[in-house]
């Protein structure tokens, strides 16, 4: 039996599709439940159930345009399970290849009935074969004409979005970065050189089955695929590697963190740059890796225990409260800190559909106030690195330059923006600080 045969897994779709946009789930935590409980599926199966989810919600404001120019009923007013039966539909129509499109159709109008739409059969026939028929003559915005439209619907970001990003970087930048979200990438790892060299983790992976290349950005990173379930291999369950971008790499190495530090990471869940930093320093000093809830602390300490790390704790605590106790006390302090996430719009499929500029004002609020408590954290002489995954500058320069102000003991050391696509696949942005001997 092909995929295109199987009902049953485009009904799990449905379901993910559902959650994500119904129900405000994230599509990563979604996908990877979904995963987790279907194991027993084909490798195959879940590699295109994956496909498709990730691909109709990474396409889904180019769908909804799709469809609108060719159903008189518009895709809001649409009940939720239709409406998400006719966006995967379009997905594997338009935008895969081996995917016969009257085996999409078809598909869809059994699950249709399925979930009880009988009335609907029709319509939902209609309107998918429709544009199975007229798929290569659909009229786009112009982008001359209409620049924003035009990024919007061709990369599917939302238009305030994309004039947020054509003001502050420009129209080709934008333009670049919305090409690297929508990119395929490979999986990104790093490798535990505490525990394992590089040509050894090659040689496990491979006699794994998994593809592996070697990532020329950065030494301790490669790049994997054709794996079906990472974590089922026995070289992540004995913490050989670690899933991280290249860009938090990067964060996590400009913290320049000494054999003998004392490391207070404050929003650390679940632990990639605190575990990185803690592998640097071979063993010695000691990395606190704190996060707000149980849950998250207990992510940190699985990983803790699955990479082995000797020189690393777990604690639970709220950053934005002050912590007497640790006031001048840390060499480097951490603040990789809660975000927009509008840089890993290439991993986390919805983010840019869930995020607003109410949000994002939000959000420049609460990292101002864990900054706040952040640089009291660090020893004169000692280093704050803050780091975000984002490209929306009031989160980022913007808190560097009023961190300066508010705090003229801190000297900029390093501050740069890293664009998606650009040193790894996610968007980030680090400064480094140093807090000045003559403020102690
Ligand atoms: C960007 S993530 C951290 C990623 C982590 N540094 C890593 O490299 O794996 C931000 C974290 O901040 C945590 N967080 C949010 N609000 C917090 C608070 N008030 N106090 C402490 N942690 C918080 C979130 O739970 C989340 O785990």
């Amino acid at each position: 039996m092909t995929v295109t045969d199987k009902t049953d897994t485009r009904e799990i779709v449905l379901d993910i599709l559902l959650a994500v946009t119904r129900d405000g789930e994230y599509s990563h935590i979604a996908l990877k439940n979904t995963l987790d409980k279907y194991q027993y599926l084909e490798k195959r199966e879940r590699a295109f159930l994956t496909k498709v989810v990730e691909g109709t919600l990474e396409y889904q404001i180019r769908i909804d345009y799709i469809i609108n120019t060719f159903s008189n009923t518009k895709v809001h007013k649409m009940k939720p399970v239709i409406r998400c039966i006719l966006r995967s539909a379009v997905y594997q129509i338009c935008f895969l290849d081996g995917v016969p499109d009257s085996a999409a159709c078809n598909e869809a109008v059994k699950l249709a009935k399925k979930r009880g739409f009988h009335t609907l059969k029709g319509f939902v026939n209609g309107v998918l074969r429709n544009i199975a028929r007229n798929k290569e003559n659909i009229t786009y915005p112009e982008k001359e004409k209409e620049p924003v439209a035009y990024l919007s619907v061709i990369y599917s970001l939302p238009e305030w979005l994309v004039r947020q990003w054509k003001d502050e970087y420009g129209m080709e930048r934008t333009e670049q970065m919305a090409v690297a979200f929508l990119t395929e990438q490979p999986t990104t790892v790093r490798i535990n050189t505490e525990r394992i060299t590089k040509q050894e983790l090659i040689d496990r992976l491979q006699s794994e089955g998994v593809r592996v290349s070697e990532a020329v950005q950065m030494e301790d990173a490669l790049f994997l695929s054709g794996y079906d379930y990472l974590n089922k291999l026995k070289s992540f369950q004995e913490g050989l590697f670690y899933v991280q971008d290249i860009s938090s790499m990067t964060a996590a190495k400009e913290a320049g963190a000494k054999e003998q530090d004392v490391v207070l990471d404050l929003c650390a869940a679940p632990g990639g740059k605190s575990i990185y930093v803690a592998q640097q320093m071979h063993g010695k000093g000691r990395v606190i890796a704190r996060d707000l809830t149980p849950q998250k602390v207990f992510l940190i300490e699985e990983n803790i225990r699955r990479c082995q790390v000797s020189n690393m704790q777990a604690e639970c605590a709220d950053a934005r409260i002050f912590d007497a106790a640790w006031e001048k006390k840390a060499d480097v302090v951490i603040a990789d800190l809660p975000c927009s996430g509008l840089g890993v719009i290439g991993r986390k499929k919805d983010i840019k559909y869930k995020m607003t500029v109410e949000k994002e004002a939000e959000l420049v609020a609460l990292q101002r106030e864990i900054l706040k408590n952040a640089v009291r954290y660090v020893k004169p002489g000692g280093t704050l690195l803050y780091s975000t995954c984002t490209i929306h500058k009031a989160e980022n320069e913007e808190n560097v330059r009023w961190l300066s102000e508010q705090y003229p003991e801190l000297e900029v050391e390093l501050q740069k923006q890293i664009f998606p696509g650009e040193e790894g696949n996610d968007g980030f942005f680090v400064a480094r600080m140093k807090k000045g001997k003559k403020h102690e």
